[in-house]
Formats: C-alpha cells, sequence, structure tokens
C-alpha cells in the first residue's frame, strides 16, 4: 500500500456539547482524488478546516509528509504543499482571469520573484500563468475579467490559483456547487485531467461526479468515519447505504 501523504489520527472537535469531529482517522495517498462525503452537518468542512489550519483541534494529530502539523499555522502548512483552493475570484472582479492567475503565482513565489526586476518578475508570473489558464481549459478566456466568467469558468479559474502553489494535497471543497449539468461534467473531465498531478481531498455532494472521480471514498457521519474504500466497496456497504445513501441508490 502506498505511504500516506496526509495521515490524521484520532482527530477530535467538540464545540460545546456538539462533537463534530469524533475521533477522525484518514490517510490520503499521493496522487489520488480522495473524496469525503457524508450528509449535511456530518462535519465534512469542520474536518478540512482543521487539516488546512484554520480549525485547531481538541486532540489527535495530522502529519503530512511525515511532519507533524496539528499545530503549525495555515501558511506554513501551504509552504509546505497543502493548498485550499477558495471562491476567490470575487474580491478582484475586474481583474481578468490572467491577472488573478498571476497574482497566485506571485504569492507563492514571493521570494524567488522578488529576486527578479519588477518587469521580469511581472513577465515570468504572466508566463506562468498562461500555463495554468491553459492547464484548466481556460487558456482562450485569459483577457476575461472574472466577474464576467461564467460561475464553471470562477471555479476552473480558483482551481488554477490554488495549482499556482505546486500543491502536492489539495483540498477542494464543493467544486461542483451551484452548477448546471454541463457545468459539473466539464468540472469532472477538467479533475480526471488533473488526476495524479497532486493528490486531491475532495468535499462534494454531487454523488454522480464523486463516484466518477474518486479513487477512494472516505464515509463521514455524526464526526466518525464510518467507511473508507474504493467506490465500488463504498456503495456496496450496508453501513453507508443505511446512513447515507439510501438503500434506493
Ligand atoms: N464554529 C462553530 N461553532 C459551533 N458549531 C459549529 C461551528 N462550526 C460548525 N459547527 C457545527 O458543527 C456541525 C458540522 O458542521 P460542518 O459545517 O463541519 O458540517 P458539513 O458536513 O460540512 O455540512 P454541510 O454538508 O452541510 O456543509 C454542524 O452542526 C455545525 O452547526
Amino acid at each position: 500500500m502506498a505511504e500516506a501523504l496526509l495521515d490524521i489520527s484520532g482527530l477530535a472537535k467538540a464545540y460545546g456539547a456538539l462533537h463534530v469531529t469524533a475521533g477522525v482517522d484518514l490517510a490520503v495517498r499521493p496522487g489520488e482524488i480522495h473524496a469525503l462525503i457524508g450528509p449535511n452537518g456530518a462535519g465534512k468542512t469542520t474536518l478540512v478546516g482543521q487539516i488546512a489550519g484554520e480549525v485547531m483541534p481538541d486532540a489527535g494529530t495530522i502529519s503530512f509528509d511525515g511532519a507533524d502539523i496539528t499545530r503549525l499555522p495555515v501558511h506554513r502548512r501551504a509552504r509546505l504543499g497543502l493548498a485550499r483552493a477558495f471562491q476567490i475570484t470575487s474580491i478582484f472582479p475586474r481583474f481578468t482571469a490572467l491577472e488573478h492567475a498571476a497574482l497566485a503565482v506571485m504569492a507563492a513565489r514571493g521570494r524567488t520573484f522578488r529576486m527578479l526586476r519588477p518587469a521580469a518578475s511581472d513577465r515570468a508570473a504572466r508566463e506562468e500563468a498562461a500555463r495554468l489558464l491553459d492547464e484548466v481549459g481556460l487558456g482562450a478566456r485569459a483577457g476575461v475579467a472574472a466577474a464576467a466568467l461564467s460561475h464553471g469558468e470562477k471555479r476552473a479559474l480558483e482551481l488554477a490559483m490554488a495549482l499556482a502553489a505546486r500543491p502536492r494535497l489539495m483540498l477542494l471543497d464543493e467544486p461542483m456547487a451551484g452548477t448546471g449539468p454541463a457545468e459539473s461534467a466539464a468540472m469532472v473531465a477538467l479533475l480526471t485531467r488533473l488526476k495524479g498531478r497532486c493528490a486531491i481531498l475532495l468535499v462534494e455532494h454531487d454523488m454522480d461526479a464523486v463516484f466518477r472521480l474518486a479513487d477512494r471514498i472516505s464515509v463521514l457521519v455524526n464526526g466518525r468515519i464510518i467507511a473508507c474504500g474504493t467506490p465500488d466497496a463504498v456503495r456496496a456497504d450496508a453501513a453507508v447505504r443505511a446512513a447515507y445513501l439510501g438503500d434506493g441508490e
């Protein structure tokens, strides 16, 4: 079995009497798409927040590439290769897709780019940004203001911006939310193309997308992982069917 890139053990977080993360063990392997599914309020977003460093756990450990990152702040985790894709395109609506991607590239390589003259650093960032946009299928939309992009294109731009950090693990929280069937299919195709480039922990309610994309699926119910395995194994799991998918699916 491949060594885990992200290894979570006994993670716990309570808000008052509510145990939102109740002893989670979870391992994400290098390059895999690992989906985290579960009903509303199961604790998925809180778990992702703990992995990203935004929410401090009460107990348990998170290790990344063998290093204990349980108490590290967000920016230190990012430097180790842990990136979270944010819905970020509304911050500078008049900036173009290319400018957004270039900003992300410069933010990720701050020190490297400060060594260059301003014009050269700008050119290098734009070249890399253009490559990233090509990669997510936005090459032809580089000059379009972010606000004018379609919903699905904005999600693709956010992926390009997260990829600018050259992450080894990307945390993706509901990339299909609010997308129609065509945009959702385009996002599945895009994530399929990116597969293997970095590991992805994918939180998603769109089960069709999850079962198409995921190498493995973990099912979180009431703050606990009740099943983890391949899509086929999870689909066949009696506890999962009872707790989450419903016997009819
Ligand atoms: N800061 C907080 N203070 C108190 N309760 C919280 C806090 N954050 C989350 N919760 C509660 O923890 C539970 C889990 O929330 P969380 O958002 O992690 O679930 P989720 O699985 O992501 O849900 P959804 O699928 O609806 O996004 C919910 O009952 C929520 O109200």
